[in-house]
């Protein structure tokens, strides 16, 4: 199993060109949160403009729109409820799509889920979290050709793959990875880990200094980013992953937990010191 490096991430994290504007640096959709979970698109959208993404949009509950702008006034909204909206038109303009942190598990999330699945196209990258993980799960949804990315904890990797968490080796989860060969699967824990196809990483920093609700929403935000900034592929993942990472693990020498929004503020410092030596 290779370990994912610091060195990695200088290589994926390269400075800007000159020549160059918000649509060089990826189109970002999220379609997350709820009334319940509103926090969840808030720092999903938070982290992927923090990490550099050019353009990004939320669709989400209108519940969330105030806190959202006060708080991330560069994000685009779309109230998901809306009737008028037409899903494959949205979907297919976006170059990477992240469905799923805080969505919930109502029947109107997993309708929308489904549409979105059905939108999404071969070169488009979508990235599929939380919620999204659980109702695809339960409901037995065909994912589509794409781009996938799979984050999920063990427990919502242990619903997607029938793999207990003590089932969760290394050899069963290629196994059962077979099953999206498309895909790539960032399996969430302590010392996370990276299968795509044959291709198996670890990460041996972080800790639980992260373990506060929103670490994993923050993530997806930043895989999202790097994504549409650097390309979608195995080292951006892993870049994007060791980043989240590095940033806790740097707040950390002084503070007892590393607080999502902490880790977004952080993100564009970490990726100037990373760019830049
Ligand atoms: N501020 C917001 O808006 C927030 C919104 N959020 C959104 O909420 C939605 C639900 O997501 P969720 O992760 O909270 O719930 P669920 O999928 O039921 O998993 C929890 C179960 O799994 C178990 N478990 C075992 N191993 C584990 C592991 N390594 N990591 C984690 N859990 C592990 C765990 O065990 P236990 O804690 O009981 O020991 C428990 O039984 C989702 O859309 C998410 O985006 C959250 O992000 C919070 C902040
Ligand atoms: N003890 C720990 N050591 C290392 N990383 C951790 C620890 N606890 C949580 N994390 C990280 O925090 C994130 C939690 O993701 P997730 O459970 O999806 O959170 P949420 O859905 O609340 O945003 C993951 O990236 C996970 O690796
Ligand atoms: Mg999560």
């Amino acid at each position: 199993m290779q370990i994912i490096t610091d060195e990695l991430a200088r290589q994926v994290i390269v400075a800007r060109p000159a020549i160059s504007h918000k649509g060089d640096f990826g189109r970002i959709l999220i379609i997350g949160g709820s009334q319940q979970y509103g926090g969840a698109a808030i720092m999903s959208a938070s982290a992927a403009v923090y990490a550099g993404a050019g353009l990004v949009s939320v669709a989400s509950d209108l519940s969330i729109l105030a806190s959202l702008h006060t708080s991330l006034p560069e994000a685009m909204f779309i109230d998901y409820r809306q009737p008028f909206v037409q899903w494959a038109p949205t979907v297919q303009a976006a170059d990477v799509i992240v469905i799923g942190p805080g969505l919930g598990l109502s029947a109107f999330a997993l309708l929308l889920l489904k549409q979105v699945l059905q939108a999404a196209q071969p070169e488009q990258t979508l990235l599929i979290d939380g919620s999204a993980l659980t109702l695809i799960a339960r409901e037995k949804l065909a994912l589509p050709d794409a781009q996938l990315i799979l984050t999920p904890h063990q427990m919502e990797w242990a619903r997607l793959s029938g793999l207990s968490i003590a089932q969760q080796t290394v050899a069963n989860n290629q196994a059962a990875l077979a099953d999206y060969p498309k895909a790539t699967l960032v399996l969430k824990k302590h010392h996370t880990e990276i299968y795509h196809q044959t291709q198996v990483s670890q990460l041996m920093i972080g800790g639980p200094a992260m373990a506060t609700g929103g670490s994993g929403d923050t993530l997806t935000g930043i895989i999202a980013a790097f994504c549409g900034q650097f390309g979608t592929n195995y080292q951006t993942i892993s870049a994007a992953v060791y980043t989240h990472s590095a940033i806790s693990d740097q707040l950390a020498q002084k503070q007892y937990v590393t607080l999502p929004t902490q880790m977004i503020q952080a993100l564009p410092q970490f990726m100037a010191q990373m760019a830049h030596q």
